[in-house]
């Protein structure tokens, strides 16, 4: 069985309780409140621009030069594709940029450019994988299920369940099971472990914004 394979199964609960989850059954019916996806865009800025980071330092520790490649397009993308799509929204409810992170957005970060910078690379993968994957199947989901009239978030879904972002995250997936297939089984469980604990900040992230989360102190 391929390691994504394996990987998905582990995570299959939380993904399941991402797409009930309240803010993206209400992203889906566009009724979620503006201040609820303001909070979520404004700390999706400051997300990104720490993803990329992990993404770029990635590229940097890949062995490989097609996947050091792949990495900096991953990177790339996260900039200026994901960039432009928040400016929209910026411009359009006034979101103001220059947020503090949120201390989920905060622990988020910091596990990736942990991972990005100390761990074995194999296992950096591992950790980005869920950001691409989990995006991928709550954007195709709520595609499937919405009644897609007038709803404000439609860029958001369409960007997510497009084909150029299906694309991307086809590639990520087969770096991941290429790279996981050379490594030893204690090796495949530490990129498991990683993918796992992503994919629960990923939840966290939305519930987080949901509940507008604030720096208890
Ligand atoms: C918390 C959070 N997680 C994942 C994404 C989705 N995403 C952002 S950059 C990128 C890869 C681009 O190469 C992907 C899939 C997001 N926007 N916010």
């Amino acid at each position: 069985m391929k390691w994504t394979e394996n990987a998905w199964k582990e995570i299959e609960g939380i993904y399941t309780s991402v797409t009930e989850m309240p803010f993206n059954q209400e992203l889906m019916s566009g009724t979620l409140s503006l201040d609820r996806f303001r909070f979520y865009m404004q700390q999706d800025g400051v997300y990104l621009a720490e993803f990329s980071r992990a993404l770029a330092l990635i590229a940097a520790r890949c062995f490989n030069h097609p996947y050091t490649l792949d990495f900096i397009r991953f990177a790339e993308r996260a900039v200026v594709v994901e960039r432009s799509l928040h400016e929209g929204y910026f411009r359009q409810f006034n979101v103001t940029g220059d947020a503090e992170a949120s201390p989920t957005c905060h622990n988020y970060t910091q596990f990736l450019l942990t991972k990005a910078s100390l761990d074995q690379v194999e296992v950096a993968m591992a950790a980005v994988l869920p950001c691409f994957w989990i995006y991928k199947k709550v954007g195709d989901h709520i595609y499937q299920y919405q009644d897609g009239k007038n709803n404000p978030y439609q860029d958001w879904i369409d960007t997510y369940a497009g084909e150029e972002f299906g694309l991307l995250v086809e590639k990520a997936i087969e770096i991941c099971d290429d790279v996981a297939s050379r490594c030893s089984d204690l090796q495949r469980e530490q990129m498991t472990k990683a993918f796992v604990m992503a994919s629960r900040l990923e939840w966290m992230f939305w519930d987080s914004a949901y509940q507008l989360e604030k720096w208890p102190i």
